[in-house]
């Protein structure tokens, strides 16, 4: 190799891997299973602290639980919780959230084969639109995001006993919004339970585990259905209704990386378990200098570790930024593939990332073929949570994507350094099924400068989304809620002002009919009111077909060396009204050629995203339908009226083009460029509407259409009629 990236003291590793088994489509012996995977899960440090793990969730409302990456946290504490009786069969289940669906999936799978049920019996999993449960189920699965949609149909949460929140040291949106929402609803299930309690008679026996203050169901009888508790007395409550025979609900909050001090304060100083020991070490090392591209540096660190490690010795897991980063090395390191020494074995580069379809994503899982090593490209999507059989080897660039907001300005989404607990979670990807290597592309010293934690996403995020959840599920004064970390009362007020303008909230500040619907919607706020639109405008296919080809980053590849080639494929998709239209257009022509792989080389259409596409389009259709919306209500060729739909809710991305050639958004008067990579871009339209601002060395306008300034003050009269008629002057 011409270069190497350069690592002190790396050695050759000895052992052989052990590789996950598959089962070749035989009729499975669940039990057989499960018994051979015992002396595995006895064998993990956590079982040493089995008893004291029960004894203090039975004990207290709240435990924080803080344990090494790999020790079992995740697999084994739900299981010991359904051993030791915190569930009634048909009535009560644990609920373990997470923050990412690839990781919900394959815990469930793998603890499913642990306690030996098939999945979907008594383990299973709910992400969105999809559930793998069923009434057996005991212990569920789900992401935090598919656990407040849950909280929206039953605020108390009636059906579990248990809450575990799992990997809470990523502080994603949702676990906040979660953390909050269960101190709340701990707090309401406490105050029936007493409730219950005052109601049973003094001879009832007390719960063998619970010093008289728990579960007094009857084990053969259907609770909800009955409404009657052992003591025969049904039990009312002024908010809630029945409340018979309803617990308190238990929350454990787990992570191996976690400020556990400020949970249990959080949780009025909820008690903390430390469990001690790694499975297995991982010897971590850093670069000895500092890497001028870390692209570079972590296409060649896997080749070295490939060249000079043999193949039996584990795949390889590389984190990177983003998808972007994800293709790039992808394609370097299929290109090394073909040029490696005879006899070397062979290199499979996988990617996973958040926006690949599921069944790619689940690739990665698989065992790489004979004489092959798999290269994993990642995001911090593998990053948590997640075991891959047979990694042994890790790369950390050291950077991930960070999504930022501000009122003024809009969305950013740059490149920064990781903090010192996620490159811990990285290292924890290596050393799970045998000892591991970390690679880290970043100096010690650099790694000393890292932040202790990542900065919440509640404290740097659009919060319309949140601040609807939060009013749909009763939080009446979202300026009062008890967040672990209060967002800015800017930030807040912006998202309340964008909910009214929306006509999501009415003048006082509820909830109006139209934001009920809204929040049905696992979309920000602004597409919701797109697709509420376009029932009336007759054009619904359109809609949920451009609402769903914006959310993936690009359609199109444009490789550095073919720019030219690239840009002229796009032109035949193009239309004059800008990107929305464009976008379209490529779609239908995917469709008419079933996504065929040569004519997207050929056209530089990026198939994967557009699959996503698809599978997104697939999801909303499914919603809508239940929703009663006739998903197939079209416009046919007056795409005009698609446009004035999309104002509906993005009258707040308007700009309207200066006399000195600049744009200046409607609602900020900020100057705003067209992206280059807009089908706008160099063209002087009176007035453009965009899907977001994003602020990388200047402020970006991206996915931009033409429209008529007329439409947006239509759209939005109280804001902009008076603006846009003197302008017209
Ligand atoms: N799908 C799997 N295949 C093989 N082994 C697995 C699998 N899932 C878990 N394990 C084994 O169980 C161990 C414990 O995994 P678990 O996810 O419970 O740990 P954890 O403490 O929650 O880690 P983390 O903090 O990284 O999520 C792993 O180190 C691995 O040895």
């Amino acid at each position: 190799m011409a270069k190497s990236v350069t690592f002190p003291d790396s050695e050759p590793l000895k052992e052989p891997l052990v590789h996950g088994k598959k089962n070749g489509g035989k009729r499975i012996d669940y039990k057989a299973q499960a018994q051979r995977l015992r002396a595995q899960r006895q064998a993990l440090p956590i079982y040493s602290a089995r008893q004291a793990i029960i004894q203090k969730i039975t004990d207290n409302p709240t435990v924080i639980i803080v344990g090494e990456t790999g020790s079992g946290k995740t697999t084994q504490i739900p299981q010991y919780l359904l051993e030791s009786g915190f569930t009634v069969k048909g009535q009560t289940t644990i609920a373990v959230t997470q923050p990412r669906r690839v990781a919900a999936t394959s815990i469930a799978k793998r603890v499913a084969e642990e306690v030996g049920t098939p999945l979907g019996g008594r383990v299973g999993y709910t992400i969105r639109f999809e559930d793998c449960s069923s009434a057996y189920t005991q212990l569920r699965f789900c992401t935090d995001g598919l656990l407040l949609r849950e909280i929206l149909a039953d605020p108390l949460l009636r059906r579990y006993s248990v809450v575990v929140l799992d990997e809470a040291h990523e502080r994603t949106l949702r676990t906040d919004i979660l953390l909050g929402m269960l101190k709340d609803i701990q707090r309401e299930r406490a105050r029936v339970a007493r409730l219950n309690r005052d109601a049973v008679p003094e001879t009832a026996e007390p719960d063998h585990r619970s010093r008289g203050t728990h579960m007094k169901f009857d084990n053969s009888g259907d609770q909800g259905t009955s409404g009657v508790g052992d003591s025969g007395t049904r039990v009312v409550d002024e908010t809630h209704g029945d409340v018979t025979g309803l617990d308190d609900l238990r929350i454990v909050v787990m992570s191996a990386t976690l400020d556990a001090e400020r949970f249990s304060e959080y949780f009025d100083n909820a008690p903390i378990l430390y469990v001690a020991g790694r499975q297995f070490p991982v010897s971590t090392y850093y670069t000895t200098t500092p890497q001028a591209d870390y692209l570079d540096s972590a296409h060649l660190a896997a080749l070295q570790i490939h060249m000079e490690t043999p193949s039996d010795s584990g795949d390889i897991l590389v984190f990177l930024a983003g998808q972007e980063d994800i293709e790039n090395v992808e394609r370097l390191l299929v290109e090394s593939a073909a040029n490696l020494p005879n006899g070397a074995p062979a290199l499979l580069p996988c990617p996973i990332f958040a926006a690949l379809p599921q069944a790619q994503q689940s690739k990665v899982f698989d065992p790489a073929p004979e004489f092959t090593r798999k290269v994993i490209l990642a995001t911090n999507i593998a990053e948590t949570s997640l075991t891959i059989p047979g990694i042994r080897h890790v790369v950390d660039s050291g950077v991930h994507k960070v999504r930022g907001f501000d009122p003024r300005v809009g969305e950013s989404l740059l490149v920064e350094p990781i903090s010192k607990s996620s490159a811990r979670q990285r290292t924890g990807r290596a050393g799970r099924e045998a000892a591991g290597f970390c690679y880290r592309l970043y100096t010690e010293a650099d790694y000393a400068q890292l932040a202790e934690d990542s900065v919440p996403e509640i404290k740097r995020c659009q919060l319309s989304m949140v601040v609807l959840q939060l009013k749909a599920s009763g939080v009446r004064d979202v300026l009062k809620f008890d967040f672990m970390d209060r967002p800015s009362k800017k930030a807040l007020k912006h998202a309340l002002l964008e909910l009214y303008a929306l006509d999501a909230l009415d003048d006082l500040g509820e909830l109006t009919k139209l934001g009920k619907w809204m929040a049905e919607f696992p979309l920000e706020p602004t597409y919701a009111k797109v697709i509420y639109a376009s029932v009336s405008a007759g054009c619904t296919r359109e809609a949920i077909d451009i609402v769903s080809l914006l959310s993936v980053d690009s359609l199109f590849y444009v490789p550095a060396d073919k720019r030219d080639e690239s840009n002229a494929a796009q032109m035949a998709f193009r239309s004059s009204e800008g990107d929305h239209l464009t976008y379209l257009n490529l779609l239908r022509a995917f469709n008419k050629v079933n996504g065929d792989k040569i004519w997207c080389q050929e056209h530089f259409v990026n198939r994967r995203n557009v699959k996503h596409v698809l599978d997104v389009r697939q999801q909303l259709n499914r919603l809508c339908t239940r929703l009663g919306i006739d998903t197939e209500l079209s416009c046919g060729t007056d795409l005009a009226n698609v446009l004035r739909c999309f104002l509906a809710g993005f009258f707040h991305n308007c700009a309207l083009l200066q006399p000195d050639g600049t744009y200046r958004s409607l609602n900020g008067s900020q100057i705003v460029h067209i992206h280059p990579a807009s089908s706008l871009f160099g063209k002087k339209t009176p007035a453009i509407f965009f899907d977001q601002l994003v602020f990388t060395n200047k402020l970006h306008a991206r996915a931009v259409s033409a429209v008529d300034a007329v439409w947006i003050a239509q759209a939005a009269p109280k804001l902009y009629g008076r603006m846009l008629a003197t302008s017209q002057k």
